[in-house]
């Protein structure tokens, strides 16, 4: 295959991954100019461009080498894993848990059923999108049942009776209630992940991830994170300390003019409550402010 001197990502066309997956990028400071057919967004600024498809195409088109990386849910890479394990593919790797489109695949029945472990589903059928993973988890489990592989409306099967139980992706549980079902066991607890192969490209596609990698890293690692500042004595600056929120250790600058006072600048690992400031005020803070954090380079 011709190389290629530009990264090219797959990401989802149109999807519940789109929006949030763009986003990153656009913080990563990653802008794309929109095809006319909307299939290839070519990159403006950096020499990255996308490539926008259905989800369950992205690992395989990794594996093939048309992407270098892909925006994906760890579901469907891991169910791409298994369906090529012994087969030569290229290994995949997840480079990056990404912290959006949170799910995890369970095993449901149900609700009026008693459930008392993984051996109540000998001998039963299971209806589910994912046959790889549950496969491996009956077998884990030494547990014999017949799988029914569907592409959609798995939380069905049941009620139709084509299947005695389901394993199925579960956000809110909303589904599985309208359902009259019960999750059960969970099989695992996923999120978006960039995909890359295991070794990154050794050329100008290389350099150019280890870079995005880098960005990625800044936006994660900050994007829960605020920075507060705030004014001490230094009489108080032990008590106000101790009340910080978890985080690196804070910086202290001397305020000009006030050698009794100091400037604190702390940052905090997630939210900084209301009732957390006040405490922090008695303490003997003052002039407090929460700022949210956009990036971080170290
Ligand atoms: N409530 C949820 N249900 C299903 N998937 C979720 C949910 N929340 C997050 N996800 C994640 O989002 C991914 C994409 O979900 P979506 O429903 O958009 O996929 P799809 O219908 O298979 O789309 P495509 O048309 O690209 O094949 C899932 O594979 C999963 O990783
Ligand atoms: O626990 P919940 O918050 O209810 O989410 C889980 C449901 O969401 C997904 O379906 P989706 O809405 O994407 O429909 P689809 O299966 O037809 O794509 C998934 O397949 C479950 O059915
Ligand atoms: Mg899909």
């Amino acid at each position: 295959m011709k190389t290629r001197d530009r990264l090219r990502i797959a990401m989802q066309k149109s999807g519940r991954l789109t929006e949030p997956a763009l986003d990153l990028l656009n913080r990563c400071g990653l802008s794309f100019r929109q095809s006319r057919d909307k299939l290839f967004l070519f990159g403006e600024g950096e020499p990255v461009d996308l490539l926008l498809v259905r989800d369950d195409d992205i690992p395989g088109l990794i594996a093939q080498g048309v992407c270098d990386l892909g925006i994906v849910g760890r579901n469907v890479l891991n169910e791409f894993k298994l369906s090529t394990t012994g087969l030569e593919a290229e290994p995949l790797n997840e480079w990056r848990p990404l912290g959006f489109g949170r799910c995890r695949l369970s095993i449901a029945v149900p609700q009026e059923l008693d459930y008392e472990g993984p051996q109540h589903l000998e001998g039963r059928r299971i209806a589910t999108s994912y046959p790889g993973l549950l496969g491996e988890w009956l077998r884990t489990h030494a547990v014999k049942a017949g799988v029914v592989t569907l592409a959609g409306s798995v939380e069905i099967a049941p009620k139709l009776g084509t299947a005695d139980a389901i394993c199925d992706l579960v956000q809110s549980g909303g589904t599985l209630v309208a359902n009259q079902l019960r999750e059960t066991e969970v099989l695992l607890e996923s999120e978006a992940v960039l995909a890359g192969p295991l070794t990154l490209p050794v050329d100008e596609r290389g350099d150019m991830l280890e870079l995005l990698l880098k960005r990625l890293d800044g936006v994660i690692q900050v994007r829960e994170s605020r920075l507060l500042l705030l004014q001490t004595s230094r009489a108080t600056l032990e008590a106000v300390t101790r009340l910080l929120p978890g985080g690196p250790q804070p910086t202290l600058m001397p305020v000009a003019g006030q050698p009794d006072q100091l400037m604190l600048q702390a940052l905090c690992a997630g939210e900084v409550s209301w009732r957390q400031l006040e405490e922090i005020k008695k303490a003997g803070a003052r002039e407090m402010f929460v700022l949210p954090v956009e990036k971080m380079l170290a």
